[in-house]
């Protein structure tokens, strides 16, 4: 399986996230955000968390608007996989390519700190290897967490099982504890947590590799 790790200017999980897919055991390339193509073959694009072009506007939006985005894009509308990992989550959102939008924290204030998540679908390849219901810990880390979409919106995802990952104990006032999202096809993840951050025993627990586990499995079997 090979992925691709996205870099901005102010990215800062771009390693994190390259080093989680290397140890589930894909091949990763680095990508640069002025770059036009993606490498030919990637499996799965992620696009990291941080703060790209220093979070200036609105979080993920110059990004979304970089020269890669477009080929993150026009990956994803053929059905390629992708990864967002808070800011790049936030991307996502901004690129259309996920629905909805991260607003500021109910509280006004940067969170940092690991939190409960419950697994809201195991249907993807992300989820796969979890327990349906399972409660997994894994760190957030973000000013602009705070997932918003309109009640329409938040009904189709609930309704066509797209919610990933539900906040136990809403740090951050998203609706509906929504912490990630799937799209329609259910090959693009977005979530505000990171995964990459607890995903073996010296980051303090190891919840977060099943889903990188998960992803090589189906993406090597394919
Ligand atoms: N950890 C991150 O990716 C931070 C995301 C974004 N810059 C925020 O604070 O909301």
């Amino acid at each position: 399986m090979h992925a691709a790790v996205i870099v901005f200017p102010g990215s800062n999980c771009d390693r994190d996230l390259a080093v989680t897919f290397e140890r589930a055991g894909a091949r990763v390339t680095m990508v640069w955000h002025k770059d036009i193509a993606l490498p030919a073959g990637v499996d799965i694009v992620g696009v990291p968390g941080g703060f790209s072009y220093g979070d200036y506007l609105r979080c993920g939006a110059i990004a979304a608007n970089s020269p890669i985005c477009r080929s993150v894009v026009a990956h994803a509308d053929k059905g390629g996989f992708v990864l967002g990992i808070c800011n790049g989550f936030q991307i996502l959102t901004e690129t259309g390519i996920l629905p909805g939008a991260l607003l500021r924290n109910a509280g006004l204030k940067y969170v940092c700190k690991p939190v409960h998540l419950t697994v809201a679908t195991t249907d993807s390849a992300f989820t796969r290897r979890y327990e349906a219901g399972q409660t997994i810990t894994v760190p957030i880390a973000h000013h602009d967490g705070n997932y918003f979409a309109d009640t329409a919106t938040l009904d189709r995802l609930q309704a066509e099982d797209r919610i990933a990952f539900a906040y136990a104990d809403n740090p951050n006032g998203s609706a509906r504890g929504i912490a990630g999202i799937l799209s329609r096809n259910r090959r693009v993840l977005g979530m505000m947590p990171h995964p990459e951050r607890m995903a073996e025993p010296l980051h303090g627990g190891s919840d977060g590799a099943a889903l990188f586990g998960g992803l090589v499995d189906q993406l090597t079997d394919a």
